[in-house]
């Protein structure tokens, strides 16, 4: 990847999820800043912000409840999320949050002196791109501002712009077909199921075996200990958590092994979330999004579907969903689903730089000359008003 010369030179590139917020500059390996998706008011001291830092999770979830509550999603919502879901809910809390990352976690690069490149959500609304440019622009006086597709950038990062990209983050999962470089939104399928549903579950099937933890605990059990049973190879069995007391949690194989399935298999996860998973699970997922595409094209969607996004981290993940693919496609079919990376390979490459794709994909981008046609410059917004983002970023 282009090393710019100097910090000046680059272009900040920031990914906010529901789950997590990844922030550095372009022409680099990886986000100098990965931190949880939140605006935090620490009021802390220099040593004690360092060491927070330093134990600080990558990400934090927010604890939206399924099944019979009764309550509604959005009340159960931690509040300070800015973006739940994928959808960013509220402004403020992004500004919040967004002058941690450049005041903070960037060391005040930002302002004036440097472009901005932000990573937007498939699907995301005219209205919501326009409250950031208007951030930007205006809160944040940022000299130029690109906005750019997450399943575009993650596809890019493993050096495609054809194919299909299956993100799976924190709090949604998005099938997006990708036909030379441009996302195909008519096809583009959703899944309000991902890692803070696993987390849900899991935290379920702890409390039946009389194990009542903290959210935030089982997200670090579910990252540590839980895995995507598939048909290849031995399950592990039952394994120990040291919580932060010193105290163990044993975990048996059951549920190190089901708090994912729901998103495989949305009936795992009870009759309220099948009934919010309309397209099946994953791999339903991508076989009907590619088959919402021109015929023409079936080959290239079929032949990378590129999977992106924390979740996908999880041990087995790819192995289960070629799998699924396997089995979803119909008999006799010329030609086979097959995911990158693949299941087989142990090659470092994208298989190592899969859970932060988007974010890769943007700083590649922002480092290659032609760039520069895809900034809109706080002068041409000035001249122009807000319509022309709308113009530059299809
Ligand atoms: N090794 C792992 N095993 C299982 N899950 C993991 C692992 N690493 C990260 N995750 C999960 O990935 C999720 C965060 O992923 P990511 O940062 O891609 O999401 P996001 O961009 O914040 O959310 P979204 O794309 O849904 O808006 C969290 O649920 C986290 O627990």
């Amino acid at each position: 990847m282009v090393n710019h010369r100097t910090e000046e030179e680059a272009t900040i590139v920031i990914d906010v999820g529901s789950s997590s917020a990844k922030a550095g500059f372009s022409g680099e390996d990886m986000p100098r800043a990965v931190c949880p998706s939140v605006a935090e008011d620490l009021h802390l001291s220099a040593e004690e912000l360092s060491t927070y830092r330093a134990r600080r999770p990558e990400s934090r979830e927010c604890y939206l409840e399924y099944g019979n509550t009764g309550k509604d999603d959005e009340a159960v919502a931690a509040g300070d999320h800015p973006v739940r879901r994928g959808v960013l809910r509220d402004i403020d809390e992004m500004e919040k949050l967004m002058d941690n990352l450049f005041n903070f976690e960037l060391a005040a690069y930002a302002g004036a002196h440097t472009p901005v490149l932000m990573v937007e959500p498939p699907l995301n609304e005219r209205s919501q791109r326009q409250e950031m440019a208007a951030m930007m622009f205006e809160t944040f006086k940022v000299p130029a501002l690109s906005v750019c597709n997450s399943s575009v950038l993650a596809l890019f990062a493993s050096g495609r712009t054809r194919g299909l990209a299956l993100e799976v983050g924190g709090g949604v999962a998005h099938a997006v077909p990708v036909f030379e470089g441009f996302a195909l939104n008519h096809a583009v399928l959703r899944l309000e199921g991902a890692g803070q549903d696993i987390t849900n579950r899991l935290k379920g099937l702890l409390e039946e075996r009389g194990h009542h933890l903290p959210f935030d605990t089982v997200r670090d059990v579910k990252e540590s200990l839980c895995y995507i049973p598939t048909d290849r190879g031995v399950a592990p069995g039952e394994d120990e958590y040291e919580l932060p007391d010193g105290n163990t949690v044993t975990l048996d194989s059951e549920c190190r092994s089901q708090a994912a399935e729901l998103i495989f298999n949305p009936d795992a996860g009870g009759k309220d979330f099948a009934a919010r998973a309309t397209d099946g699970g994953l791999a339903s997922m991508v076989m009907q999004s590619i088959s919402m595409c021109d015929k023409d094209i079936n080959p290239d969607l079929l032949g990378s579907v590129v999977v992106a996004g924390g979740t996908t981290m999880m041990a087995g993940f790819v192995e289960r969903l070629q799998d699924d693919l396997d089995r979803v496609s119909p008999p006799g079919a010329p030609m086979m689903a097959s995911v990158i990376p693949h299941p087989t390979s142990h090659e470092p490459g994208y298989n190592a730089q899969r859970k932060h794709a988007p974010w890769i994909g943007g700083s590649m981008l922002a480092s290659l000359s032609p760039f520069k046609q895809l900034q809109v410059t706080r002068q041409e917004y000035e001249d122009s008003g807000e319509s022309i983002i709308h113009r530059i970023f299809l």
